[in-house]
Order: structure tokens, then C-alpha cells, then sequence
């Protein structure tokens, strides 16, 4: 592989709090922090909720695979992926030999934390909840595959959760 490599990357469903433990992990870590839905959305000038009621999940899934494949090469920080992003088989296949920690939550938090937010266009129909429980069923092993390192996060404070990750990743955990 050329270039650099992220120095973990973070994996889970929508609100597992990938942006903020990712966030959070990397000042910790003292490295950069990156996130590929904001690749996407700089590269395309496109909000993520546009691409996806204009162009069709497929065309973005594809997007996604492109903004990892170059995060990937690029990135020497903390790397947060999209929630969906384990669903294509690329992106899973370009997360081979990386750390990956799952940040994992479980329904009742996840609906809660992602709340009525109307910025994760696959929640935004008639029943959020239960469209969130059928995307953690069908993602769960998906996010186990890539996975390195799983946390589950549930009543855990985010700066907890980034003292989890730190201590998994310095061998202390
Ligand atoms: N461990 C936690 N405990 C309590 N609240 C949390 C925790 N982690 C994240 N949150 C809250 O949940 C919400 C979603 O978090 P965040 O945006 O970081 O999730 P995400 O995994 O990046 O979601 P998405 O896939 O939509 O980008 C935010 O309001 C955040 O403050
Ligand atoms: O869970 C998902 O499929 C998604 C999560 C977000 O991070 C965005 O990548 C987009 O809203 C799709
Ligand atoms: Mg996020």
C-alpha cells in the first residue's frame, strides 16, 4: 500500500457516536481527524440527504467507496466511515489490514441519539425505530467482519467510550 494509513478507523450504525468518540479520540491521540461523510459531501458540494433522494443509495454507496478507498491512502489520523459504509463489499475488502473499532449501541440509544434529526435520510421514513432495528440486525455481522476492536457504547459517556479506544489500542484495555 502507499501513502500513509489512518491510524484507526471507526465503524458503526448511525448515532454510535463515531463522529464524536472519533472526534474526541483523535485530540486525545493528538492526530487529525477525518470524516468521510464530509469527504463526500466537500467533493460533491452535495448534502449527503440530496445525493441520496437524487442520485439513488447505490450512486452514493459508490461515492463512499471512492471517498474511502482515498481516505485510506491519504489519512494518518482518526477515520470515521459512514453508518453504511460496511455494506458495500469494496469498502469492506479496502478495510482489510486497517484497525477498525465498531462503535456499537443498541436500539433503544441508538433511536434515541439520532433522534428526530432529519440529516440520515434511511431514518427519515414513517417508523424510525424500526428501521433502525432492521439496519442494526442486517449491519451487525457486517460491522463484526471489518471490526478489529468492538465497544459497545450504551450508558457509556463519550469520553469513556474514548478512554475504551485508547486503552484497546495502547494494549491497556
Ligand atoms: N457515548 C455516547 N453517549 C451519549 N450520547 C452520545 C454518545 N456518543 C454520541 N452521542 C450523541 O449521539 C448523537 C450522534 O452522535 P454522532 O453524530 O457522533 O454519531 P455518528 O455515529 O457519527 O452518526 P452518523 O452515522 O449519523 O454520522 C450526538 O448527539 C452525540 O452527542
Ligand atoms: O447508515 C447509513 O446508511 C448512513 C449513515 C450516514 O453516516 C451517511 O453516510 C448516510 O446518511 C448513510
Ligand atoms: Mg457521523
Amino acid at each position: 500500500m502507499t501513502g500513509v494509513q489512518p491510524v484507526l478507523v471507526v465503524v458503526g450504525p448511525p448515532g454510535a457516536g463515531k463522529t464524536t468518540v472519533g472526534r474526541l479520540a483523535a485530540e486525545r491521540l493528538g492526530v487529525p481527524f477525518r470524516d468521510v461523510d464530509e469527504d463526500i459531501v466537500a467533493a460533491t458540494g452535495k448534502a449527503i440527504g440530496d445525493i441520496f433522494t437524487e442520485d439513488g443509495e447505490p450512486a452514493f454507496r459508490k461515492l463512499e467507496e471512492e471517498a474511502v478507498r482515498r481516505a485510506l491512502v491519504e489519512h494518518d489520523g482518526v477515520l470515521a466511515l459512514g453508518g453504511g459504509a460496511v455494506l458495500a463489499p469494496g469498502t469492506r475488502a479496502l478495510l482489510a489490514d486497517h484497525r477498525v473499532v465498531f462503535l456499537n449501541v443498541g436500539l433503544a440509544e441508538g433511536a434515541r441519539r439520532t433522534g428526530l434529526s432529519t440529516a440520515r435520510p434511511l431514518l427519515a421514513g414513517l417508523n424510525p425505530r424500526a428501521t433502525f432495528r432492521a439496519l442494526l440486525e442486517a449491519r451487525l455481522p457486517l460491522y463484526r467482519e471489518v471490526a478489529t476492536i468492538e465497544i459497545s457504547t450504551d450508558g457509556i459517556e463519550p469520553t469513556r467510550v474514548v478512554d475504551l479506544v485508547v486503552a484497546e489500542l495502547t494494549g491497556t484495555g
